[in-house]
C-alpha cells in the first residue's frame, strides 16, 4: 500500500481536535482518513514566525504523523486572510460583491504555495501518493511538478466551483486553472461543481472534456470527478453515545421546558446564510403567533476568520438582528433566539442535535455541510427530528429526504418549520431512515477510499 502525503492549509492533530472541538469539516474528515493510512499530514502550524525558515515541526499523535511550518505575518495576511479568504472563498461561494482583487494577495498566495512546495519536497518518497486539499493550495501541484515530483498528485476541492461567468472575473484565471491541470486527479464535492469546472476548461481554455470527467489539455490527461465527503460515522456515533452527549441533551431539554427546539450549528460565515435564517425564523414567529413562547432557536456560531472585514460585518449584523428579534418577540419567561458565539466538542454537539426537533441548515452556498449529516446521525431512531436543508448545500444532492428549501425565501423556510413541527412520527421516521442510509454508507471512509483508489489507478500521463 502506498503511503499518503496529505497537504492542507491547516493541520490538526487528533487529540487537539477532540479536546477543543474541531470547527471545520476538513480537519474532521482528514484526521479520520489519516488514522487508517500510514502517512504524513503536512501544512501550516497556524503559528507566526519573524522570518520563514522552512523548519519542519514533526509530531506523532494517535497514529498520525504531522509536519508543520510556521509562516510570516505577511504570508498569513496575503495568503490566508487575503487571497484564500478575501478573493477565492467569496468568489467560489458566488459572492462576487465581497470578492477583493488585490495584486499583492495573489503574489503572497503564490509565494506561500512555493514555500509549501519547498518544505514538503524532502518528505516525498518515490511511491507516495500526494493528496492536496482545497482552495488555499490550487497551484501547489504545478509547483511540485516544476521541482521534478513525478508522483501521482491529487487535489480535492472542499468548496464549490463557481459558474464560468463568475469565475472569469478573477484576474489571471487561466493561469490558476492551467496550473491545476498538473494534478492527475481533481475531486469535487458534487456533480454540479464538476460540471462547472469542465465547462470552464472547454470554453475558456479550449481543452477537450469527456462525459466521464477526463480532461485533455496540451498533451496532458487529467481525471476530474465528484467525491462527496461524509462524516466519520463510527467516531461520531460513538461520541453521540457518550456521557458528554447525554448530559448535553438533558441540559438542553431541561432548559427548554417543553418548548420545541430548533438548532443551527455553523462557523460564523456569510456563506452559511445565518442572517437569512434569522429573518426566516422571525417570519415564522410573525406568521404563527400561537407559537410565541413555544419554540426556541439555538444557534451555535463559533467565530471564524476574524481578521477579514466581511466576517466582522456578519458578526455585527447578527448581533443586531438577534437583539432586534429577541426585543420584538421575547416575553418575561421566553427568549426566542439563543445565540452562542463559541465552539463545542463534537460529542457535546451530538447531544444538542439529539435534543432538537429541527436541524436548520440553510447555507446560501456550501461545498458539502457536514452539520446536516451529523444532525441526522445524532437522532433517536424511534423519535427523530426533521432536517430542513438548503438546496444550495452540496449535501442536498445526497439528502433528498430532508425538507428542501430555498434559503433566500423566508416564506418557504417559515412554512418548512411549521411543516416539520407538525410532522407525524411515521413520516419523520421514514425520512430519517432514508437519510441515515446515505449518512452511514457514504461516510468519510468511503470518500477517502474512493479518492485514493482513483488516484492510485491514474498513471501520470506525461
Ligand atoms: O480553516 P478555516 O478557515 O477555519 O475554515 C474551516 C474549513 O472550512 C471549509 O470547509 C469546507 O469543507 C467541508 C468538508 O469538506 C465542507 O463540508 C464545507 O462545506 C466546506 O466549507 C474549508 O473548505 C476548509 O478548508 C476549512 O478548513
Ligand atoms: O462548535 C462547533 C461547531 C462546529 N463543529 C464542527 O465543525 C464541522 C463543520 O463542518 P461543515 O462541513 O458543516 O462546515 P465548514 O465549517 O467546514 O464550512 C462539523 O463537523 C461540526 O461538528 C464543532 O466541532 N464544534
Amino acid at each position: 500500500m502506498s503511503r499518503l502525503i496529505v497537504i492542507s492549509n491547516r493541520v490538526s492533530a487528533p487529540k487537539a481536535q477532540s479536546a477543543a472541538g474541531a470547527q471545520g469539516g476538513l480537519a474532521v474528515a482528514l484526521s479520520a482518513a489519516l488514522r487508517e493510512h500510514r502517512g504524513i499530514w503536512f501544512g501550516w502550524s497556524g503559528k507566526e514566525t519573524e522570518e520563514f525558515t522552512g523548519h519542519l515541526d514533526m509530531q506523532r499523535n494517535e497514529g498520525v504523523t504531522t509536519a508543520t511550518i510556521d509562516l510570516e505575518q505577511q504570508d498569513i495576511d496575503e495568503y490566508y486572510n487575503g487571497y484564500a479568504n478575501r478573493t477565492l472563498w467569496p468568489l467560489f461561494h458566488y459572492r462576487i460583491d465581497l470578492t477583493e482583487y488585490e495584486r499583492h494577495f495573489g503574489s503572497g498566495y503564490e509565494r506561500v504555495n512555493e514555500r509549501f512546495a519547498q518544505s514538503v519536497m524532502p518528505l516525498v518518497e518515490p511511491d507516495d501518493l500526494v493528496w492536496v486539499h482545497d482552495y488555499h493550495l490550487l497551484p501547489l501541484g504545478a509547483m511540485l511538478r516544476e521541482k521534478g515530483v513525478k508522483n501521482r498528485i491529487g487535489l480535492f476541492l472542499h468548496i464549490p466551483w463557481p459558474p464560468t461567468r463568475l469565475f472569469v472575473s478573477l484576474p489571471f484565471h487561466e493561469r490558476l486553472v492551467t496550473s491545476m491541470l498538473q494534478y492527475d486527479l481533481i475531486g469535487f464535492q458534487t456533480q454540479e461543481w464538476l460540471e462547472s469546472f469542465l465547462h470552464y476548461v472547454e470554453k475558456e481554455l479550449g481543452g477537450k472534456t469527456h462525459p466521464d470527467g477526463t480532461v485533455e489539455y496540451k498533451g496532458r490527461t487529467v481525471q476530474a470527478k465528484a467525491f462527496p465527503i461524509g462524516i466519520d460515522f463510527d467516531e461520531f456515533t460513538e461520541g453521540a453515545r457518550s456521557k458528554m452527549a447525554q448530559d448535553a441533551c438533558d441540559r438542553l431539554v431541561k432548559s427548554a421546558r417543553d418548548r420545541k427546539i430548533i438548532i443551527g450549528v455553523d462557523r460564523l460565515d456569510y456563506s452559511k446564510g445565518l442572517a437569512e435564517r434569522f429573518d426566516s425564523y422571525e417570519r415564522f414567529l410573525s406568521d404563527n403567533p400561537e407559537m410565541a413562547g413555544g419554540v426556541i432557536l439555538l444557534q451555535i456560531a463559533p467565530p471564524s476568520r476574524e481578521l477579514v472585514a466581511s466576517y466582522q460585518n456578519i458578526r455585527e449584523n447578527l448581533e443586531t438582528k438577534t437583539g432586534h428579534i429577541n426585543g420584538a418577540h421575547a416575553d418575561v419567561d421566553w427568549v426566542p433566539i439563543r445565540y452562542v458565539n463559541r465552539g463545542y466538542p463534537r460529542a457535546e454537539l451530538a447531544g444538542y442535535y439529539r435534543a432538537a426537533d429541527i436541524g436548520l441548515v440553510t447555507p446560501l452556498r456550501d461545498g458539502m455541510n457536514l452539520v446536516a449529516k451529523e444532525y441526522v446521525a445524532a437522532q433517536d431512531p424511534e423519535d427523530p427530528g426533521v432536517l430542513i436543508l438548503s438546496r444550495f448545500a452540496g449535501s442536498a444532492s445526497q439528502m433528498p429526504d430532508a425538507l428542501m428549501i430555498n434559503p433566500h425565501s423566508a416564506e418557504e423556510v417559515s412554512e418548512a418549520i411549521s411543516r416539520a413541527l407538525a410532522m407525524p412520527r411515521t413520516e419523520r421516521k421514514k425520512r430519517y431512515e432514508a437519510l441515515m442510509k446515505s449518512v452511514r454508507e457514504e461516510d468519510v471512509v468511503k470518500w477517502r477510499e474512493d479518492f485514493v483508489a482513483e488516484l492510485f489507478q491514474k498513471q501520470r500521463a506525461n
